[in-house]
């Protein structure tokens, strides 16, 4: 058995913010070059979460360990090798697009080529614009060049596509994963965008209200909710409709019976989001 690096090991972590305990026993790994989608009800703990991780705040208990450190007691050389996309970035008003991106990158070993990511988040146009005269979803492109600047080991992304029109979220998900493609780039992201989380993540892990409820892949997630594919085919003039965990043997059988009479078959396989409320639910209902 081969051993894979990990870039991130979180062993039991907690956190309370003055009596109230809002992360409890927060177990979690990723390995190089996997996408990690953080998922969760608003203030289920996942900014928290990264933000501990990223450095940014001190926990109250538990392990973590960031591409083999402690962020809690973490150098300069090792900030360079990650990368950060906050819910807001600090103002750079004056600065112009490809001006500050080249500016930043100074800061790093081998940075990206300020002209290949102002092209990368689709900002050519605004290269020479000043940053306060961007809308909202062209400043979230920026966010994530200035996430990305440094050729991070790993990315930390907080919902960087709020606010992206399609087809910059389109561009945005191209770039993840040609990042992740190429292995050298693991990314935390966090989304309410379900279809983008079934689309990016290499694994998902759903956290409800500071507790993880689920981690695995969408299919895998999916799986753990029996009786989730939705069939539905027209016999004899009629519509019939039926959930099963296996519609594959469901299909096969009215085909034996009916052969041809059979029409209309439709399969609609769980989506992620109704895994991800049927899980959000049970953990509810197990709470009540
Ligand atoms: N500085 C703070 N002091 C006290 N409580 C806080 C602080 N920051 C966050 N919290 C609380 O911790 C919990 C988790 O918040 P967090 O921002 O991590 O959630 P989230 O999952 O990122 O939510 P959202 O999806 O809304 O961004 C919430 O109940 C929030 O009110």
């Amino acid at each position: 058995m081969t051993m894979r690096a990990t870039v991130l090991d979180v062993e039991g972590l907690r956190m309370r913010y003055g009596s109230t305990d809002v992360l409890h026993d927060v177990t979690f790994q990723a390995h190089p070059g996997e996408v990690l989608c953080l998922l969760g009800p608003n203030g289920a703990g996942k900014t928290t979460t990264i933000e501990i991780l990223e450095g940014f705040r001190a926990r109250s208990a538990g392990r973590v360990e960031v591409l083999g450190t402690d962020p809690a007691l973490a150098r300069e050389s090792w900030r360079a090798r990650i990368g950060v996309v906050l819910q807001s970035w600090r103002d750079h008003g004056k600065w112009r697009v490809r001006e500050l991106l080249h500016h930043l990158g100074r800061y790093y070993p081998a940075p990206w080529d300020a002209d290949d990511l102002v092209a990368a988040v689709g900002l050519t146009e605004q290269a020479h614009h000043q940053v306060r005269t961007l809308s909202g979803g062209q400043r979230r492109r920026l966010d994530v060049a200035i996430g990305l600047v440094g050729r991070p080991e790993l990315v930390f992304l907080d919902e960087p596509t709020a606010g992206l029109d399609p087809v910059a979220r389109r561009g945005f998900h191209e770039l993840i994963e040609s990042l992740s493609d190429e292995g050298r780039t693991t990314a935390l992201l966090t989304t309410h965008d379900l279809a983008e989380a079934e689309k990016l993540a290499d694994r998902i892990v759903v956290l409800d209200r500071g507790r993880i409820v689920a981690d695995g892949t969408a299919p895998e997630l999916a799986r753990r909710i029996a009786g989730t594919d939705h069939v539905a085919w027209t016999l004899g003039g009629t519509r019939f409709t039926e959930d099963t965990p296996d519609s594959t043997a469901l299909a096969f059988d009215l085909f034996r019976r009916h052969g041809e009479a059979v029409t209309d078959l439709e399969i609609r396989r769980a989506s992620l989001e109704d895994t991800y409320l049927s899980i959000v639910a049970r953990a509810e209902g197990a709470r009540s």
